[in-house]
């Protein structure tokens, strides 16, 4: 029997962010590990039209819950969404509610954030820092409350290239960025954003690093700990391979390469690529609350969930093994055949940008003008290189994270945890994991059916086929033009075609004698 499972068992437990990605996967395996444990409270909004019960129905309803809907039938009565909106001051849960989650919760998994990279300050601060600040104090209301697990991002000190599990100081205190936020107007932040985030990239690592020494100042004699996983991609193993439900991380990009958006990405082949499975970030924070728990460390622990020290994989051999994968499971409609290539420097990714993505998305559109349909290739080109262009820094340097507490909580796993609750990460297949990713994008993302394999295949051929004849009617005229203008490209033309002809001759001549 498993320490872990049986320690969620009879358990309240509290988790933000339960509607996204990492969220899901992480109830997901709680149901199917401790069907026993108590409750799941869930913080959420309403969205898109659909109320707070709709959307845990969805939820529920979808492939990823198959499985727990066998071991734990009654799962919906287990789960409890509490309606809060952790942008608002109060988080605006009501005063029952609020009760109930202080008198009841054991545990708290806060993963809710905004991981959009170009969220206004404000709206990040209010989410990754400030919400931080008001659910400790909430857990410092819960008399019951054995454990406080926060994720955070191994991104969150981006600006290191050598990064420890520990809690790196913030050039501003986050009290007195949290303050500043209350009275400053937007156009005043936009203005001092670029001097507040300093060297980190963009708002979102800028404000888990505020969000993590929020964690550590005001965590009072909270137990707590801090989970710290690099680019969270699709599941490896559990409850199946391959699955994903965002664009977020890799996803977007190799939805955009398959399609044949993509040609090129201004990206270093041997920089790492710093993925790890959704699965194994969940196997990592159930441990993590196990021990936090049970063994109550004096200090708070941070947690790496990376896999570049372990197991290295290289955004060349990335790239390499999903245009592979490609070739096997190609997607359909794709607009070109995928085809891309990591270019290094800013002069070849102009060029290939002109050459690969804006020319065919203009020729494109002057098609849809002409037949009297919308253009729409230039926009969605924008877009993604836009989308491209704030992914960049993560793929052109690599990181260091030390590892040593996930490597020492995995020696305290019995070896039955080490079996269920799995996180070594050298154990996982790299190529295997990158094939069934791409399958997994085709399946829950893309929606697209397997039978029509052949059929996408057959469509790659035609754009094989046009893209020849096209690459050749280019090169006729091109030679058309220099004919008629150079006299010396002239002479080497007459030159070649008199080659091949005594050439010809040559072997002619003794097949005639014999005869
Ligand atoms: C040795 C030599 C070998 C050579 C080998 C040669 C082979 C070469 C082959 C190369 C081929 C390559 C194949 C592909 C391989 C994969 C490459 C992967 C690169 C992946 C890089 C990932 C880096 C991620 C780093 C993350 C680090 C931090 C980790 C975290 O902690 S946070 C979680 C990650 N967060 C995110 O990913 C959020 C990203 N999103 C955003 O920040 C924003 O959405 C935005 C992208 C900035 C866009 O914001 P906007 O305000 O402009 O718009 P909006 O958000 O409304 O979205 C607009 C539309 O864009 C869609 N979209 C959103 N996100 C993405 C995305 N990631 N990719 C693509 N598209 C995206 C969105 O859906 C909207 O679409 P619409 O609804 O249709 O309008
Ligand atoms: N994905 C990744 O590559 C990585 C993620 N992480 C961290 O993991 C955690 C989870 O990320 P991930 O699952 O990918 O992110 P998602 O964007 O998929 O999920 C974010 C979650 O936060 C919730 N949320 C956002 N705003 C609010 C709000 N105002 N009130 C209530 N809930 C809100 C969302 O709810 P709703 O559904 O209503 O929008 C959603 O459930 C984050 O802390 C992130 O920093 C760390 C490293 C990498």
């Amino acid at each position: 029997m498993s320490t872990i499972a049986a320690f969620y068992g009879g358990k309240s437990i509290l988790i933000t962010g339960a509607t996204g990605f990492l969220g899901k996967v992480l109830m997901e395996k709680l149901f199917r590990t401790s069907p026993d444990l108590k409750v799941i409270y869930i913080l959420v909004r309403p969205k898109a039209g659909q109320t707070l019960q709709q959307r845990v129905v969805q939820i529920l309803n979808s492939k990823l819950f198959e499985k727990v809907k066998e071991v734990c039938p009654n799962v919906h009565e287990k789960i409890r969404a509490v309606y809060a909106d952790l942008n608002q001051n109060d988080l605006a849960i009501s005063k029952g509610d609020m009760q109930e989650l202080l008198s009841c919760t054991n545990i708290v998994f806060h993963c809710a954030a905004t991981v959009r990279f170009n969220d206004h300050l404000r709206h990040a601060v209010q989410l990754n820092v400030t919400a931080t600040q008001k659910l400790l104090l909430m857990a410092s209301q819960m008399p019951k409350l054995e454990a406080f697990i926060h994720i955070s991002t191994a991104f969150s000190n981006c600006n290191l290239k050598h990064i420890d599990e520990v809690i790196y100081p913030c050039p501003v205190e986050p009290k007195k960025i949290i303050d500043s936020m209350e009275w400053l107007d937007d156009a005043i932040i936009d203005e001092i954003t670029p001097k507040l985030i300093g060297d980190q990239p963009n708002t979102y690592t800028y404000t888990k690093a505020l969000g993590e020494m929020v964690v550590h100042q005001e965590g009072g004699n909270l137990n707590i700990a801090i989970v710290r996983p690099s680019i969270v991609g699709a599941t490896w193993q559990e409850p199946f391979p391959g699955w994903v439900d965002n664009l977020n991380g890799p996803s977007g990009l190799i939805i955009a390469t398959g399609k044949g958006f993509l040609r090129a990405l201004r990206a270093t082949p041997m920089a790492v690529a710093d993925v790890i499975p959704v699965d194994i970030v969940v196997n990592l924070t159930l441990a993590v609350g196990w021990y936090t728990a049970v063994q109550r460390p004096k200090s708070t622990l941070i947690y790496h969930c990376t896999s570049g020290n372990l197991n290295p994989c290289y955004w060349g051999k990335m790239g390499f093994q999903v245009l592979a994968t490609f070739e096997k499971i190609p997607f359909e409609r794709a607009f070109r055949r995928p085809n891309a290539d990591l270019t290094s420097n800013t002069f070849t990714t102009q060029y290939w940008n002109a050459v690969s993505h804006w020319a065919p998305a203009i020729i494109y559109d002057f098609y849809l003008r002409l037949t009297g349909r919308k253009p729409r290739m230039t926009k969605l080109m924008n877009r993604l290189l836009r989308t491209v262009s704030m992914l960049e820094y993560f793929i052109n340097r690599s990181w260091e994270w030390s590892t040593c507490n996930t490597e020492m909580l995995m020696s305290k796993l019995s070896p039955e945890d080490q079996r269920v609750f799995n996180f070594d990460v050298r154990q996982l297949n790299w190529l295997e994991y990158i094939e069934n990713y791409v399958l997994g994008i085709k399946k829950y993302l893309l929606k697209e059916d397997m039978a029509g394999i052949p059929k996408a295949k057959q469509h790659l051929k035609r754009l094989r086929n046009i893209h020849y004849l096209f690459n050749t009617a280019l090169l006729l005229i091109a030679w058309r033009l220099l004919m008629a203008r150079s006299q010396m490209a002239r002479n080497v033309w007459f030159f070649i075609v008199s080659f091949c002809y005594k050439f010809l001759s040559y072997f002619r001549a003794p097949s005639t004698l014999k005869v």
